[in-house]
């Protein structure tokens, strides 16, 4: 808990509460747009001055040693569970992938060097995209990967770098942004859940990741979670990129469904979607479709992505492979019945999929139809959370926000869009 979430009070947040974003007490005017419009004349044309010893720089992440830099600040001190047992650990492929969507600029690849050592000690990051917010298509700049050094944490850096990559994305006309983040900030537009549904039990136990209920042996879990060899689904195979123009329209059908989901180019969907096999390339995202044998339609579509954690503290293993759901969509949801029964079978493909691809663990949050399988597939509730945020944009509150107390299967996700 973020020492300020106690109170949820604005005033205690003094750097968040200069910002254009919604405060807690929701007296907002709910007229959905902007907070603040923007005057591009008055955004600073310099960098923001920085601690002395330090300096700006722009990373080119079409070379492999801005890459390498990168994956090496945050395999070290980006995001860890409560204990820091565990941390994140996104391969150079993965991060590169991340940032170079379609229309990605290089001067929104924002770090900070030593100035004496040039070591990267600091980096944030955005991506541009357009997302869908009700009835609104907003141009939005996707935030990820805010990193300190741990040695310069709690110096008042992370308002900084985020002011700088403001400031960019200001002088490239981008007013809006949309980010998550475990700790609570004023003020989320909704907050999910991370389920886990082991895939390897066994390693996930001796890892430190799973728990021996007390009344049960390790061979009754390893039972519990076993999957069949083969998918179920007849017709589910790898999306080709042939399917990308009926992907798109299956997707845009699907996702109409929640209040806010990405507004996807075709291009978009090639790049977050498709994995093209090629020689040394490692896979990041792993994406099925299935096809109707009969009229050839798309009739269901699966993604998930792969996101490795270092296990800290372990000897026996260093690295948990998790797969992380992503996409989805099915023609099924023109009634919620069939709807609920098809993404059980379709979800539970992926984890066969998954397994089969050597993951130790499948994640999921509660957001999108997820609540309607996560039971029963036996996904366990995980003790992390995760706040969706739009910066510079109020909206009134998406379906789920605040229904925290109804039962698992009531709250149905009001947000479709799933950062990696
Ligand atoms: C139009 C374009 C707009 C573009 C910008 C849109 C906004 C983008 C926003 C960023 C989206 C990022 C999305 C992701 O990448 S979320 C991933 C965040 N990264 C990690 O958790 C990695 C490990 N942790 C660290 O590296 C540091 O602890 C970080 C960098 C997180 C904070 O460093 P440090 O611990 O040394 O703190 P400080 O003394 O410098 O600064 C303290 C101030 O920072 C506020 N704080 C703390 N954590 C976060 C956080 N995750 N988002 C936003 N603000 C955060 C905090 O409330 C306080 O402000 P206030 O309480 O006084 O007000």
């Amino acid at each position: 808990m973020s020492p300020n979430e106690a109170t949820n009070n604005m005033a205690a947040y003094k750097f968040w509460k200069t910002q254009p974003v919604p405060k807690f007490d929701g007296k907002d005017d709910i007229q959905q747009g902007p907070i603040k419009i923007i005057d591009p004349d008055e955004t600073p044309k310099d960098p923001y001055p920085l601690l002395d010893g330090f300096e700006w720089v722009t990373l080119d992440l079409t070379e492999d040693n801005n890459v390498v830099e990168l994956y090496n600040l945050l395999s070290t001190h980006y995001v860890e569970d409560g204990e820091g047992e565990f941390r994140l650990n996104y391969s150079p492929a993965f991060l590169r992938w991340a940032l170079t969507s379609p229309g990605w600029q290089k001067e929104w690849h924002v770090g900070v060097r030593a100035s004496k050592s040039k070591k990267l000690t600091a980096f944030i990051s955005g991506v541009p995209t357009k997302i869908r917010a009700h009835d609104q298509t907003v141009q939005v700049v996707e935030i990820n990967f805010l990193c300190i050094h741990k040695k310069l944490r709690s110096k008042r850096l992370a308002p900084l770098l985020i002011k700088e990559i403001t400031r960019r994305c200001y002088l490239k006309g981008i007013y809006q942004a949309v980010y998550t983040a475990a700790v609570v900030l004023p003020t989320p537009i909704a907050s999910y859940r991370y389920f886990h549904r082991p895939l390897n039990w066994l390693k996930l136990y001796e890892a430190g990741f799973a728990f021996l209920p007390l009344n049960s042996t390790t061979g009754r879990q390893v039972a519990k979670y076993h999957l069949p060899r083969n998918t179920s689904i007849p017709g589910l195979r790898a999306l080709r990129e042939s399917d990308l123009d009926a992907l798109q329209h299956l997707l845009e059908q699907y996702l109409a469904r929640f209040d806010v989901s990405p507004k996807f180019t075709k291009d978009e969907i090639r790049h977050w979607l498709f994995h093209e096999e090629k020689k040394g390339v490692e896979q990041v995202v792993w994406s099925y479709v299935v096809e109707d044998a009969q009229t050839q339609k798309l009739t269901d579509f699966f993604s998930f992505y792969s996101l490795e954690s270092s296990v800290t503290s372990h000897s026996k293993h260093d690295k948990i492979r998790t797969a992380y759901l992503y996409y989805y969509a099915s023609a099924f949801s023109s009634t919620e019945d069939g709807l609920e029964a098809r993404l059980e079978i379709l979800i539970n493909d992926a984890l066969i999929v998954a397994k089969k691809a050597d993951f130790d663990v499948f994640n999921a949050l509660n957001l999108q139809d997820n609540a309607l399988f996560l039971e029963k597939l036996r996904f366990m509730n995980g003790s992390g959370e995760l706040n969706y945020y739009l910066f510079n944009y109020r909206m009134p509150p998406v379906r789920d926000a605040q229904e925290k107390n109804l039962p698992l299967m009531g709250r149905r996700g009001g947000v479709g869009i799933v950062l990696v």
